[in-house]
């Protein structure tokens, strides 16, 4: 594999540059992922995957957003990474554990065409309900329909770990405008010490819920795998929905599905938008 090789895959329109630590020349720190992430002065993108060993796992995996910061765990990221490392023969199996800094996911490649993987199901764990353990600043054991004001609005929020934070707002209409609005706020809000990704869901039946994304670090996506598995869970908690969901977003649709121990187990297609290699001008220009 040549040095500083990129591949830049998107789940659903949330885009991910994927990099294998054993084969680039730099460091990934905060100014290389602000700086390849960047729309104009970069490749452009919601974030990046890195490929790391794993003593736990089948393989590793490091997941950045634009802003420099590191999450634990992501959804589409994850589906990413997997077609990834097997259309690359990285790992030469359709099922395979990777290990996050989030916790170990059983992945399954479901379909693959011309040897890429298309389709790819990941077993995302159980979600956590623990208000502490989310991490949140609220007393109660549990975040259900609280209570909190940004922006001089009050919103009633949800919360749940999926590895990484979420907070789920249930509205009747969904504008896009008002989550870009609010989105950061309730992102930055003192009663989220890690702060947190914001989700404004709809409700259309018990198997389909629409959904809009303010991702932490990122910002305004079109879809994000762990916020889909959140909406799943706390309205599964609730009893809106039923043990399979589907998650309609802007970027396209991801199937959930809930089980009665709230271990969540999410599908979705995966596309490569292209590959290559880093310039030495754009290294340059952040080492
Ligand atoms: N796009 C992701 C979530 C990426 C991480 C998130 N921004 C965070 O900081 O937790 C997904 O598909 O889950």
């Amino acid at each position: 594999m040549e040095t500083n090789y990129f591949v830049k895959i998107h789940g659903l329109g949330n885009e991910y540059i994927v990099l294998d630590s054993r084969h680039i020349s730099f460091t990934i720190d905060d100014k290389a992922i602000k700086r390849i992430c960047n729309v104009n002065f970069g490749i452009g993108s919601d974030g990046i995957l890195l490929l790391v060993a794993s003593d736990k796992a089948d393989i590793g995996l490091r997941i950045y957003n634009p802003d420099g910061s590191e999450a634990e765990k992501s959804g589409n990221g994850l589906r990413i990474f997997c077609k990834y490392v097997f259309d690359h023969g990285i790992v030469d199996k359709t099922t395979f554990s990777v290990e996050t800094k989030g916790g170990i996911v059983k992945a399954k490649i479901d379909e693959v065409v011309n040897d890429r993987a298309k389709i790819v199901t990941v077993d995302m764990g159980k979600a956590i309900f623990d208000s502490k353990l989310i991490p949140t600043n609220f007393e109660s054991s549990q975040v259900d329909n609280a209570l909190i004001d940004a922006g001089g609005k009050s919103f009633t929020v949800n919360c749940v770990s999926m590895g990484n934070p979420h907070c789920v707002i249930i509205k009747e209409e969904l504008v896009i405008e008002e989550i870009k609005e609010f989105g950061p706020l309730l992102e930055n809000h003192q009663m989220f010490p890690n702060r947190i990704n914001v989700q404004f869901a709809k409700v259309i039946n018990r198997n389909e819920v629409e959904v809009l994304i303010w991702e932490r670090g990122a910002g305004f996506t079109l879809a994000s795998g762990t916020s889909s598995c959140a909406v799943a869970s706390v309205l599964r908690k609730k009893n809106l929905v039923d043990e399979h969901v589907t998650i309609k977003m802007l970027g396209g649709q991801l199937t959930i599905h809930v089980d009665a121990d709230y271990a969540i187990r999410m599908t979705g297609e995966v596309r490569e938008i292209c590959r290559g290699v880093l310039s030495k001008e754009l290294i340059e220009d952040f080492s």
